[in-house]
């Protein structure tokens, strides 16, 4: 995916402006947190994505997910920090918002009206609404516009507020657990879709979802949020090639851990599994231990089990 393309820019109200986009940055939070009452349900939490990316947010449940990216869509105001979307800070100018689609747990579909009633509603409500990649897009997945909503599978009807959001033609689309009570097949169906309309608009996407596995293929920017702060923030390519399982005797197990970053460390009574960062420090020589890669999920759980553990720079081992 690419983030060369063009962007609008706006000049505070007086009109739009076009501009060669310059790798611009999508998301940006600052020390972002967010309090209901007595509970800090986001702290501190600091990260930046750049454009054209499918960004997982991942993380058990009160993590954090949804509040995060309420504050990102300017649903709800932070307690303290800002977060940005294209530069403009978020919650200050309309048109920081009309470059966002937010898509909620709760499909917002009316069961009573047809699929076309619901198209002209999006239509009436968004002045860039995109009438005809909505209908091609429907078409495609063979989802008749006659139907009531109400009597679409749970599958068409997320297809059907997937399609509602691409129309709008959004540069960020925010999904919150977009594949909730779906089944393996629709999940998949939904995901293909979505990566279709990645190809053909070039979104940036963030979506979340407590399944990693039903993420890893599409998304290639990964945050894991945990009890309100970030953990991981990464292109899924690099966390992958930093992050290396270790097996060597258990006996040797301390040696090795000391002198690097260990996210999991299982031990048994002979053979210990240390799940490492790995990168430019100190080389690993001995031929008892053996390296080899890791799955984004098994990377997501090692720090998810490991709420205090992030993954920012810190001595690394290298791999030789
Ligand atoms: N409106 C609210 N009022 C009070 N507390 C809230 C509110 N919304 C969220 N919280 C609390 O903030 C914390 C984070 O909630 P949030 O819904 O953002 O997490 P989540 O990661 O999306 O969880 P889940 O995966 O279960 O949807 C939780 O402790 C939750 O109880």
């Amino acid at each position: 995916m690419t983030a060369d393309r063009t962007v609008r820019m706006f000049d505070g109200g007086s009109g739009e402006l076009t501009a060669p986009a310059q790798s611009p940055t999508a998301l940006e939070a600052v020390r972002l947190a967010k309090r209901y009452r007595g509970t800090w349900a986001l702290r501190d939490c600091t990260l930046s994505v750049p454009a054209g990316r499918v960004i997982a947010l991942v993380g058990p449940n009160g993590a954090g997910k949804s509040t995060f990216l309420h504050l990102v869509a300017g649903l709800i105001t932070p307690t303290r920090g800002s977060v940005r979307v294209f530069g403009e800070p978020v919650g200050q100018r309309a048109q920081a918002l009309a470059r966002v689609a937010f898509l909620a747990q709760d499909k917002p579909l009316y069961d009573g009206f047809t699929v076309a009633e619901m198209l002209r509603f999006g239509h009436h409500l968004n002045p860039g609404w995109d009438d005809a990649l909505a209908r091609q897009r429907l078409a495609e997945l063979d989802i008749p516009l006659n139907r009531k909503v109400g009597k679409l599978s749970g599958g068409q009807q997320a297809q059907v507020a997937l399609t509602i959001a691409v129309a709008k033609r959004p540069d960020l689309l925010v999904m919150d657990e977009p594949l909730a009570n779906l089944d393996p097949v629709a999940r998949h169906d939904v995901m293909r879709s979505l990566m279709v309309a990645v190809a053909e608009t070039q979104l940036t996407v963030v979506l979340s979802s407590h399944v990693v596995s039903d993420l890893t293929n599409a998304c290639d920017w990964l945050v894991v949020l945990n009890r309100g702060q970030v953990q991981i923030s990464g292109e899924v390519d690099e966390l992958l090639a930093t992050h290396r399982m270790l097996s060597g005797p258990s006996e040797l197990a301390d040696g090795v851990a000391a002198r690097m970053q260990v996210i999991s460390d299982s031990r048994g009574e002979r053979q210990a599994d240390l799940l490492a960062r790995t990168g430019p420090g100190t080389p690993l020589h001995d031929p008892r231990w053996t390296a080899s890669g890791v799955s984004l999920e098994e990377l997501v759980l090692a720090y998810l089990r490991r709420p205090d553990t992030t993954s920012l720079p810190r001595p690394a081992l290298t791999i030789s």
